[in-house]
């Protein structure tokens, strides 16, 4: 997978030079290259931004850096096979990134993050490359970022994970939260290691018992316990409700 992030602060992204993803680059999995925007302004100013037409607060980032950039790095190209790079664009008027979005943009080969600041890109931009690739507008939360760059890492770790061989354990998001199968919508239950007793806290006595079945369901239903006090929203999108309500009249 290739990707290309385009933004004002290219030091935002430094991140992704550790840890999984640092690691998925070094390995080869993973190409990462990060574009100045202000390398395609031509005035002494480097100017990236302007007053909004119609007025109001703030300032709106300019058409034409984004357009001399984003014109580069698609001629630049990448050998994506069939599929042509998708561009995602981090607003907080965006789809809502859920693991399912990270699935499906982790089947992409070649994704271009456009990450703004001030109040926005010009609609144009968008509208712009919408005529030439697939353009998804994202948001990773309600709540109000001063920019894009940290949803860029946000998204790029979701999805950076579900490459192959990227996790070391490739069981370890099969129980995901949110992932498809069993655990589908259910929060993770608690989870232990050694020592069996820290500061007089032992662990629950089904983790040593080797009874694996035992084991399942009793994360299952730790899982349905966090799941039902912190989004009992999760619990109406799955089968889980019915079992959990047969187990909260029992
Ligand atoms: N992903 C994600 C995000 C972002 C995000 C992502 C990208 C940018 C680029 C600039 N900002 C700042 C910003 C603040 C407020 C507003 C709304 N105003 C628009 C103009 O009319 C008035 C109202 C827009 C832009 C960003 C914020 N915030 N929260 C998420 N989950």
């Amino acid at each position: 997978m290739r990707l290309d992030v385009v933004t004002i602060f290219p030091e935002y992204l430094e991140p992704l030079n550790v840890s999984l993803v640092g690691k998925a680059r070094a390995r080869g999995q993973l190409g990462v290259h990060v574009h100045d925007l202000r390398q395609w302004t031509y005035d002494r100013h480097n100017t990236v931004d302007d007053t909004p037409y119609g007025g109001g607060p703030g300032m709106v980032m300019k058409t034409d850096p984004w357009g001399d950039c984003l014109d580069q790095v698609l001629a630049d190209g990448y050998d994506s096979g069939a599929h042509g790079p998708v561009m995602v664009v981090p607003t907080p008027s965006g789809r809502p990134f859920t693991q399912e979005l990270a699935v499906e943009l982790a089947a992409q080969p070649w994704l271009i993050f456009t990450p703004a600041r001030y109040e926005g890109i010009d609609r144009r931009v968008m509208d712009e490359y919408a005529t030439r690739i697939p353009v998804h507008e994202v948001s990773i939360g309600d709540y109000v970022l001063a920019g894009g760059e940290a949803a860029v890492l946000v998204i790029t770790e979701a999805v950076a994970r579900l490459l192959p061989g990227v996790l070391g354990n490739a069981e370890s998001h099969r129980d995901d939260s949110f992932a498809p199968g069993e655990m589908a919508n259910l929060l993770e239950g608690p989870v232990y290691t050694k020592p069996p007793v820290w500061r007089g806290r032992a662990i629950p006595d089904v983790l040593l018992s080797g009874h694996h079945g035992k084991i399942a369901r009793w994360r299952r239903d730790e899982a349905l316990r966090r799941t039902a006090a912190n989004r009992p929203d999760l619990l109406e999108r799955t089968e889980a409700s019915a079992f959990d309500k047969k187990d909260r009249e029992t």
